[in-house]
């Protein structure tokens, strides 16, 4: 279960239209019908949004997010129109607002998976599918795939997790030209992702995207390629067998699950606020994997 240890209020902009609030963005309208997209420095962990924010943590994934689409601009056009504030927004929205082209989304989360982990490992187990793709014998948690495969999900409930469905599921749901275009976009953008991420010392072991249509064009949407749409790993730590270190994660995971958090992640009390320390060592890991895999400086 998703949850909130508690709910933000959205923010009033004149001529902003709220529309949803994600565990850690804000979707709202505005007056030209377009989307507008705000990454709040809210940090999900064990299906819960932690207390505590972490400082720039939605402005280095906004501007990582941007660096994304602008390296995958050649292999899909993106809904990206521009990052300017809307007037009357608050000033701390500079650096993570999307003013987004408004899509017909596709109700698929189209996933690719390059290792084996979480969900897909679960069906795995079970059946030795992911989707209903066989899989060969003898893969672990963290093993990588023989290829990367497309894994669709269907959007859950608020506070549920999303449903892996089957490649045939999603041509019932949306057509089979639309299910084609989807895999084969999928796959050929975590393609190119993970390739660029390798080259920087990050396994790219799974990632999310949204997609929608624009007048018959298929448009990447929502975020993409963050450590909040997809599972980063450093290369250097990947031992399949066990549960791999997660580059942005890790230090709010051991922590929560020290005995000195005094929570229980498998009970129903929300968590604590985090440390300081913790707090800090995360939101310099965001801004390491933005500067790693751009090869900027975040100044
Ligand atoms: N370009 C688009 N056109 C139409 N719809 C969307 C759309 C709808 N929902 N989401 C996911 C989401 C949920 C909560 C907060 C967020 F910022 C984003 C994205 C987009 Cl990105």
């Amino acid at each position: 279960m998703t949850g909130f240890v508690v709910k933000p209020e959205p923010i009033e902009v004149p001529g902003l239209v709220h529309l949803h609030t994600g565990k850690v963005r804000e979707l709202y309208r505005d007056a030209q019908d377009r989307l507008v997209m705000v990454a709040s420095d809210r940090m999900s962990a064990y299906d819960w949004v932690l207390p505590t924010e972490i400082p720039d943590k939605g402005r280095v994934l906004t501007q990582l997010s941007l660096w994304w689409f602008d390296q995958l601009a050649d292999l899909v056009p993106n809904h990206v129109i521009s990052t300017d504030l809307p007037a009357g927004a608050p000033a701390d929205w500079e650096g993570r607002t999307l003013i987004c082209r408004r899509l017909d989304m596709v109700p698929v989360e189209a996933v690719a998976r390059g290792y084996l982990t979480g969900s897909g490992l679960k069906e795995y187990e079970v059946s030795r599918t992911v989707c209903g793709l066989a899989l060969p014998e003898g893969l672990t948690d963290g093993s990588e795939l023989p290829a990367p495969i497309f894994t669709p999900a269907t959007k859950a409930e608020v506070g549920e997790h999303d449903e892996n469905v089957s490649y045939e599921e999603v041509a019932r749901r949306v057509g089979a030209d639309v299910a084609a275009e989807l895999r084969q976009t999928t796959l050929a953008v975590y393609g190119r992702a993970r390739e660029i991420a390798r080259d920087r010392g990050i396994i790219l072991a799974d990632t999310k995207f949204e997609f929608g249509y624009d007048d018959g064009t298929l448009i990447l949407a929502d975020e993409v390629l963050t450590p909040d749409s997809s599972r980063f790993w450093p290369a250097d730590a990947w031992q399949p067998g066990r549960s791999q270190p997660s580059f942005d994660k890790q230090f709010v995971r051991d922590w929560l699950t020290s005995p000195a958090s005094g929570w229980d992640h498998r009970g129903e009390a929300p968590p604590p606020e985090l440390p300081e320390a913790v707090v800090a060592e995360t939101s310099a890991k965001y801004v390491e994997a933005y500067e790693r895999l751009t090869r900027m400086r975040w100044l």
